[in-house]
């Protein structure tokens, strides 16, 4: 074991009421929402295939040009309240927003650039907006800040010489500034989720990433920050050198989930975040630019997040006249209604120690009405959903949570070996069963001597 400065603070999971709070929310919505969202990856002409919040990168366009955009940023149409709405239709508990892309642009009056929304012709606060109109829905939420800033002249990718650590100074002076500002002006945040640390820069600095997360924790206690800000004495991100994790939760699930049975995962909090194009987060006129995930494919990805006790946060992105576009609208509807009737099996979901994955689904534990639930996505051919029971569990009943009268019939048909058969009845989407276990050690079955 190093001995480490920088490294993991405290090892295990936290148990707070603010991190259990975080924990049990399960599904969040994430917004990518800034000047990227004007020129929509498209420019002079040209579509550009990558994510639209890299336009500036992938079209070579310089600083000054990128930045004039901010004159046109005025979304009109922007009701944070009809986001927040939504949202609450959709059925997350949590949402994290964009405060500063790479672009460097704020989307709150910060007094520490004049890079920010005060200064376009909309003018006023969209963080606070944001913040008071989904705290209003009982929804919680996390400011994302890229320490990566594009337009900021003290940014460096590395420090290659007396001058560049001066300079990176500044810059790391003016992050801690903006990031106070944020954990000041905004006092329900919940959690600051960092982006843009992958840099040589940064991992020459791991004190830093330390002591932001010291400050913010100290201004806002019980406020949660992810994996993604640390960078530890070595320059290790994530995970110190010690193989200790760093921050909150592990925030290295981007437009990936862990596999069904990667249980090592379980250990810790963890969080994926996940486009519904194949890589957009910003917002792309062409939506079909790529593969855009469909309703059900994202239900599995939220019960499969769950059922391994991690947090599934969902991105939007915006127009630039402040509507959310009917593609992304439909999908919050569809969602919203699944969980309408199924969210038992999510909220306070966690992993369900000893209940094997099996094909047909995911089992989630909820930890607040301890019932087991089973989220069914393939009925096999046989209309049997075959069950492994853990050692001295059986289970007493079994119903569809969307119909408790409709009676599940379960068979034991071997030592641990159960099965589950349906009602007969078309199962249009995914659908959940509720498991009522009991501990009992009756064993009518003979392993076989071989
Ligand atoms: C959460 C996502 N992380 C950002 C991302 O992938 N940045 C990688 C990146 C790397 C190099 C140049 C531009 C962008 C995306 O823009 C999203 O904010």
């Amino acid at each position: 074991k190093k001995q480490l400065k920088y490294g993991a603070q405290y090892k295990g999971k936290r148990e707070d009421a603010a991190m259990q709070k975080w924990r049990s929310n399960r599904f969040g919505q994430f917004i990518h929402w800034g000047l990227y969202a004007i020129p929509g990856g498209e420019w002079k002409g040209k579509t550009y295939p990558y994510a639209a919040e890299f336009l500036k990168s992938s079209a070579h366009i310089s600083n000054a040009t990128w930045d004039s955009l901010s004159y046109k940023f005025n979304p009109v149409k922007f009701d944070p309240k009809a986001w927040a709405k939504m949202a609450k239709n959709m059925g997350v508990k949590y949402m994290t927003i964009t405060t500063k892309h790479h672009e460097g642009f704020s989307l709150w009056p910060s007094k520490y650039s004049e890079f920010n929304v005060a200064n376009t012709p909309y003018k006023k606060d969209i963080i606070g907006a944001l913040v008071k109109a989904y705290n209003s829905e009982g929804i919680d939420v996390n400011f994302y800040y890229s320490v990566l800033d594009w337009h900021h002249p003290d940014w460096r990718y590395d420090i290659q010489s007396k001058e560049d650590s001066i300079a990176f100074s500044r810059y790391l002076n003016f992050a801690q500034n903006q990031l106070r500002e944020l954990a000041e002006n905004y006092p329900t945040v919940k959690g600051f989720w960092f982006d843009g640390t992958w840099d040589k820069s940064i991992k020459k600095n791991g004190w830093w990433t330390l002591k932001i997360e010291k400050m913010l924790k100290e201004i806002r206690p019980g406020v949660v920050v992810n994996s993604r800000l640390r960078a530890d004495d070595f320059g290790s991100r994530h995970f110190d050198s010690n193989g200790d994790m760093m921050g909150d939760y592990e925030s290295g699930y981007e437009r990936r989930l862990p596999s069904p049975t990667d249980t090592q995962v379980i250990h810790r909090d963890w969080e994926a975040c996940m486009t519904i194009p194949e890589n957009q987060w910003g917002y792309h006129k062409k939506w079909d630019i790529s593969y855009t995930k469909t309703p059900f494919e994202l239900i599995e990805m939220l019960a499969q997040t769950t059922s391994l006790g991690g947090n599934f946060l969902l991105n939007f992105g915006p127009q630039a006249d402040g509507m959310i576009r009917t593609e992304e609208q439909q999908i919050a509807e569809t969602i919203g209604n699944w969980m309408k009737i199924n969210h038992p099996a999510i909220y306070n979901g966690g992993y369900a120690k000893g209940w094997q994955r099996q094909d047909w689904g995911y089992f989630t534990q909820n930890e607040k009405d301890k019932k087991l639930y089973a989220i069914v996505f393939n009925i096999p051919i046989s209309g049997i959903l075959k069950i492994q029971t853990p050692e001295g569990v059986s289970i007493g009943k079994a119903s569809l949570l969307e119909n408790t009268n409709s009676k599940i019939t379960i068979k034991e048909i071997a030592k641990r070996q159960i099965n589950l058969y349906l009602p007969k009845q078309s199962f249009p989407a995914p659908f959940v069963i509720v498991l009522d276990t009991a501990n009992e050690n009756k064993n009518n079955y003979i392993d076989a001597k071989t």
